[in-house]
């Protein structure tokens, strides 16, 4: 099987992105660049972060009218990215375009909740209900869009993956046992989220803030 663990690269400069991929690449098996690395680096960056051989996953999140995502998608190509993300907020016509335009190849995933939210942070955007139910309605939504899969937390991957047999599902929020939560609200273990179904880890500053990141991505991938 496939090493699941992908790194978020979420490091300001490439120089020292690149040196952290080259350490634990033998340990992971992609990398995840966001926000703060493409608005940085852009596609240039894209490219340099790719010689080191792994799989690239480009998370920008984007939500936008369905015009704009369909041609930002199509911007994205130049770095043949293996997975990018969209809102599932964004609605089914943005979705629906969003894939259409998104390259062969290239697996378009909706995120679903943040981790980094809690119900009561639901409740103050306007939505009443679970975590769970949030999750649910918007990954139906994406399955009817004919989005690859979603990015949810460890809580509700489970549940997931039951409604949605062969999908593909990015969990971030995770930690090995004893580490710092940070801004993380639903969080789970690296090992209960592959046992509940994840296709695909994402692990940043467990690893990329370890005094010695190498062991670190080490520990976790012993524990899968
Ligand atoms: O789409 C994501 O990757 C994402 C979605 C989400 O709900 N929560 C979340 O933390 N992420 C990303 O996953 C990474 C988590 O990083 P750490 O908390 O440092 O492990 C960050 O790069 C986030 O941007």
């Amino acid at each position: 099987m496939s090493n699941p663990i992908y790194l978020a690269l979420d490091l300001p400069r490439l120089d020292a992105a690149r040196a952290l991929a080259e350490k634990v690449k033998s340990h992971i098996g992609g990398i995840k660049l966001g926000m703060e690395f493409f608005y940085a680096h852009g596609h240039h960056g894209v490219h340099d972060i790719a010689k080191v051989g792994l799989p690239i996953f480009l998370d920008l999140k984007l939500h936008d009218i369905p015009n704009t995502v369909a041609a930002a998608m199509q911007a994205i190509h130049l770095s043949e990215p293996a997975i990018v993300t969209v809102h599932a907020s964004g609605g089914r016509h943005m979705m629906e375009d969003a894939k259409a335009a998104a390259a062969e190849g290239t697996k378009v995933v909706a995120v679903t909740m943040l981790t980094s939210l809690d119900e009561r942070d639901l409740v103050r955007t306007g939505v009443d209900g679970s975590a769970h139910d949030q999750v649910m309605r918007l990954a139906d939504l994406a399955h009817d869009a004919g989005l690859d899969g979603v990015v949810c937390s460890g809580q509700e991957v489970g549940a997931v993956r039951k409604q949605w047999k062969d999908g593909f599902f990015v969990v971030p929020g995770l930690r090995p046992a004893g580490s710092s939560v940070g801004d993380q609200k639903r969080v789970v273990t690296p090992r209960k989220a592959r046992d509940d179904g994840a296709s695909v880890l994402v692990i940043g500053r467990p690893i990329s803030r370890a005094d010695d990141p190498v062991q670190a991505a080490r520990d976790i991938e012993a524990t899968l």
